[in-house]
């Protein structure tokens, strides 16, 4: 996502969004923490909607969204959306983060049948950042 030089340009740090494990050893980091970070488990999770669209398997509810079509998942990311806002009106955090992955996920389903992924959404983001 980005590249920096360092003040006597012999270093270069890249910073990146890993699809996935980045370890020899198919660890999600090499220092020991196997623990996901926050953007790699949005990664994985695309990636799994991504399967199931070119799966098509009969007991995933994502691949009966994609068979449904591009409509049905453009209602249920409205539904999804009125849901985080009924559930921001309460006092109950576990309500409201639940319907916001709910948002989220069916955003990424929305995301994937355009064709598009979470990526297009972080460098918009970088390219708004003040
Ligand atoms: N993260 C999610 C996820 N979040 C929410 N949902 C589903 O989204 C639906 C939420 O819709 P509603 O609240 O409207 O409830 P509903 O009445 O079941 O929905 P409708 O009948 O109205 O469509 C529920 O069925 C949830 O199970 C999800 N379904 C799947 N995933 C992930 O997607 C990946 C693929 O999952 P499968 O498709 O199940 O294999 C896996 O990594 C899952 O963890």
């Amino acid at each position: 996502m980005s590249v920096a030089a360092d003040c006597d340009r012999d270093t270069l740090l890249i910073q990146v969004l890993p699809r996935g494990p980045v370890c020899h050893l198919g660890t999600t980091t090499c220092f020991g923490d196997d623990s996901r970070s926050n953007f790699s488990a949005i990664s994985q999770l695309e990636q799994t909607i991504e399967q199931r669209r070119k799966a098509g398997a009969d007991n995933s509810y994502t691949a009966k969204l994609f068979i449904e079509g591009r409509d049905r998942i453009t209602q249920k990311v409205g539904e999804e959306a009125v849901e985080v806002l009924i559930a921001s009106k309460n006092p109950d955090d576990r309500q409201f983060i639940g319907e916001c992955t709910d948002l989220i996920f069916h955003l990424t389903v929305l995301l994937v049948e355009h064709g598009l992924s979470w990526d297009s959404i972080y460098s918009e983001l970088n390219k708004r950042s003040k």
